[in-house]
């Protein structure tokens, strides 16, 4: 469904992606995995149009999509929750839903199923964003990201400063999606993830990045084998 070929990106004269390559199949989550800096988020960057790539090609169902800008390739189905939530501490949780129907047509609903994947977000569907946890928060990011009915979903460490109980709901909840998404289609999913035994609990696939470059890749069951924990250790 969503293809990376050779993809380069420099920030001034660093050279960030090197050739980086991956393929995200629908029903299955792929994980990309590695240290800090090696260039996860701006790979995730590139792949939703917000800094341009210098060669290399980005498809979604054959089609080239690396000159589209964000909000075509939002509205084209992939949908991206960002590294530290960015939700909008100020509007209600309804309203954060809604924002995410902003590549839809006017009047698109928010899908039902959303107040059941994440029934928290149903009790404090009126409370402001900024009032709820940081667990919390995660879950409405991802349900915004999914309010749009996205084929890809896109996730950069969603794990991150969340409680333990949570990460296994976000969890559960990938998987359902990958298999259901929220329509009854299967849904592709590429995760970034630094914690790595949520990383293999859930990795159909999994990619390892080092210095910008794909060290290692191969099907989720093979992580432990291959010595995946350790090579991104820090
Ligand atoms: N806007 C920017 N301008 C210049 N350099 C940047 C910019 N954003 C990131 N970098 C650099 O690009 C490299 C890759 O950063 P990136 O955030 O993609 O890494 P990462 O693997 O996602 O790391 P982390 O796990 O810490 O988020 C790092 O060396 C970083 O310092």
């Amino acid at each position: 469904m969503l293809q990376i070929q050779d993809v380069h990106q420099y920030y001034g004269g660093s050279h960030i992606l090197r050739g980086v390559g991956l393929e995200v199949r629908p029903g299955e989550i792929t994980v990309v995995l590695g240290r800090n800096g090696v260039g996860k988020t701006t790979l995730l960057k590139c792949l939703m149009g917000l800094v341009p790539i210098r060669r290399g090609t980005i498809a979604l169902d054959g089609q080239p999509i690396a000159g589209w800008p964000p909000y075509r390739r939002a509205a084209a189905g992939i949908g991206y929750v960002p590294q530290g939530r960015e939700i909008f501490g100020r509007l209600t949780v309804h309203e954060n839903l809604m924002m995410g129907l902003a590549s839809r047509p006017a009047h698109t609903a928010i899908p039902a199923v959303l107040y059941e994947l994440f029934p928290i977000l149903a009790q404090m569907r009126r409370r402001r964003g900024g009032d709820l946890s940081g667990g919390q928060q995660q879950q409405l990011a991802i349900a915004r990201a999914l309010a749009a009915s996205p084929r890809v979903l896109v996730l950069d460490e969603p794990t991150e400063g969340i409680q333990p109980n949570i990460i296994q709901a976000i969890g559960e909840v990938l998987r359902r999606l990958a298999r259901e998404g929220v329509d009854g289609r299967p849904m592709a999913i590429l995760l970034v993830e630094q914690y790595y035994d949520f990383a293999q609990a859930l990795a159909d696939r999994y990619v390892v990045l080092e210095r910008g470059e794909v060290v290692d890749a191969g099907a989720g069951h093979e992580m432990a084998q291959r010595g995946v924990r350790q090579r991104i250790a820090i």
